[in-house]
């Protein structure tokens, strides 16, 4: 057994851990650990095939993400998670399948689009731009909210005055939430790895997300700073209801925080249900081992 494997069962990333959630295909709404409701399907992935020239990056794959719920997708180097976070935020088209959000199809849909529909991003490289302070950079995350023509944000008039303030105001909301006040004015460039990551979760938190693509978030991280990035995914979850869909290679992390888990090897869909189900799952057991291939 890999060393991921062996962390989730001492769960050392939530010393609590938190007991799994009912699960969603029950008739009744599910019911995660802190009392959180989680609703409809909102994201519904439909037989996703995606190439790059002969690379099939994903064959095949369906599975839907509900309200308010944590999905994590999981999966060894080059399983094609990365990808599936690129077709769902835009990036990518699929050559085959469909995406419905929120019952709508959205086929072709540019990211920028997609962002305004409310769903925003992390990076597996850190994106931010490192010359700028962590509050300017924060403040890049209003951008899809920014209403106020060319002209009057020139002239600092009424209705741009106005709106910077209140981005100013939702911005600094969201330092204080992810208790990043004290590095308000730093360059992000001179900031340790932990806290950077913890700026870019900040940055997209500013867009007010429903959907939130994590990918990576605690990669190259301590024990201690998963832990306080582990603490940030549930409170942004459980308080404002975000929906979130996390990548994370670190299988105590994903069984800790995750209600329901999709498992990708070679591009395939090889397990899908709540982190229990999909521990007990042969062929994501054997994905792991090294030995299905
Ligand atoms: N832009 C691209 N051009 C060509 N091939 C790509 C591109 N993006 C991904 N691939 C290929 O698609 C496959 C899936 O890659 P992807 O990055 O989605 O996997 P991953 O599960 O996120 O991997 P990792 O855990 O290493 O980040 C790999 O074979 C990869 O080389």
């Amino acid at each position: 057994m890999n060393t991921t494997m062996k962390r989730h069962l001492s769960s050392e990333i939530l010393p609590s851990g938190l007991p799994p959630v009912a699960s969603p295909d029950d008739e009744a709404p599910a019911v995660a650990a802190n009392g959180r409701r989680i609703g409809e399907v909102i994201l519904d992935l439909q037989n996703i095939s995606l190439s790059f020239g002969g690379v099939k990056a994903l064959t095949d794959i369906s599975f839907d993400v509900r309200e308010h719920e944590i999905r994590a997708i999981i999966g060894p180097n080059g399983a094609g998670k990365s990808s599936m976070i690129n077709v769902i935020n835009g990036v990518y088209h699929p050559q085959k399948g469909r995406i419905l959000y929120r019952g709508q199809p959205r086929a072709g849909m540019h990211p920028s689009a997609i962002a305004r529909q409310g769903i925003a991003r992390t990076f597996q490289n850190i994106a931010l731009f490192k010359g700028m302070t962590v509050l300017d950079n924060i403040m890049t995350g209003r951008n899809t909210k920014m209403r106020s023509g060319l002209l009057s944000n020139a002239m600092w008039w009424g209705a741009a005055r106005n709106e910077e303030i209140e981005h100013r105001r939702k911005v600094e909301q969201v330092i204080d939430f992810l208790e990043i006040q004290h590095i308000r004015k730093t360059p992000v460039g001179r900031l340790p790895y932990g806290l950077q990551k913890r700026v870019e979760l900040a940055r997209a938190l500013a867009a007010e997300p429903h959907m939130l693509l994590l990918d990576e978030p605690m990669a190259g991280m301590n024990v201690e700073e998963k832990q306080d990035m582990c603490r940030f995914i549930l409170d942004v979850n459980d308080q404002f209801g975000t929906t979130i869909v996390l990548i994370e290679h670190d299988m105590g992390v994903v069984m800790d925080i995750s209600d329901r888990v999709v498992v990708l090897d070679y591009g395939k869909k090889i397990g899908d249900g709540t982190p229990e189900e999909v521990m007990g799952n042969e062929d994501v057991i054997k994905a792991y081992l090294g030995t299905s291939h």
